[in-house]
């Protein structure tokens, strides 16, 4: 059987409002060098033939060109415009994804996924149409109710990363759907059309940069990364 064409969409679309710098995050140096950088490199690191198609903001598309410039930047990507949230840079991402494939949707703010991840990922969509990448919580969880909260199973509970991967025909039904205020992530968009969530083991150094500690961490997995 022929192997399907797998695609990457990384969505950097947002203005990172909580890590309260003038800078999107996304473009923030770790290691010297941009975080969405490192996050392509990622990609094409597990297969050089994917197909990147990176979503920026609009008003931002002239810096990163700037910023790939200044770094020397060549590993081949197509740009496409954000949209106002997550959802709606998807589908802008999704609309450069022909025919059938395999889609992977990443944050351009996780740059240490691992090419494991990205492999066990793309196969078990390959096999089950879904894969999403989840680690288990370390941390005791509680519900919040009218009360107060209470304690809950922690081992009934999984912690959702990226990618999320697809074949590109279930990701596109989905995100034909209106948006909807629960849509956190591709697999509850995805789910709400009936669909099955496979999820496969993600990892603890698959950060999210969200906050400003979290570019701490961040340089010292780079770090640790350059030393091999
Ligand atoms: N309109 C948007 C909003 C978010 N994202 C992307 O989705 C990923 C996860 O979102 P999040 O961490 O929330 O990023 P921001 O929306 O930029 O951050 P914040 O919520 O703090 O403003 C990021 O790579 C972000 O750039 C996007 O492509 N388009
Ligand atoms: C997609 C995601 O990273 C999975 O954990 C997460 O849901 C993004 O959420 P955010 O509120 O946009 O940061």
């Amino acid at each position: 059987m022929a192997q399907l064409p797998q695609y990457a969409i990384i969505v950097a679309g947002g203005s990172g409002s909580r890590m309260q710098r003038d800078t999107p995050k996304q473009f923030l140096e770790v290691a010297g060098k941009p975080v969405l950088m490192h996050t392509i490199e990622r990609f094409y690191k597990y297969n050089p033939a994917i197909r990147l198609i990176v979503v920026l903001p609009q008003e931002q598309l002239n810096t990163w060109r700037e910023l790939c410039r200044k770094h020397t930047f060549k590993l081949f990507h197509m740009t496409v415009p954000g949209g106002a949230t997550r959802f709606g840079s998807v589908k802008n991402g999704l609309d450069a994804v022909m025919g059938e494939g395999l889609v992977a949707v990443h944050d351009g703010v996780r740059p240490f996924v691992e090419t494991e991840t990205i492999k066990a990922a793309f196969e078990a969509a390959e096999q089950q149409g879904s894969a999403v990448v989840a680690v288990s919580p370390k941390d005791s969880i509680r519900e919040l109710t009218e009360s107060g909260s209470r304690a809950v199973p922690r081992a009934k509970y999984k912690l959702v990363q990226t990618p999320q991967c697809f074949r590109a025909s279930i990701l596109r039904k989905a995100y034909e759907q209106p948006e909807q205020e629960h849509f956190t992530d591709d697999a509850s968009v995805v789910e709400s059309t009936g669909e099955k969530i496979t999820l496969v083991e993600g990892s603890y150094r698959n950060i999210k940069i969200t906050t400003p500690e979290d570019l701490i961490l961040a340089e010292a997995f780079a770090s640790q990364d350059l030393q091999g």
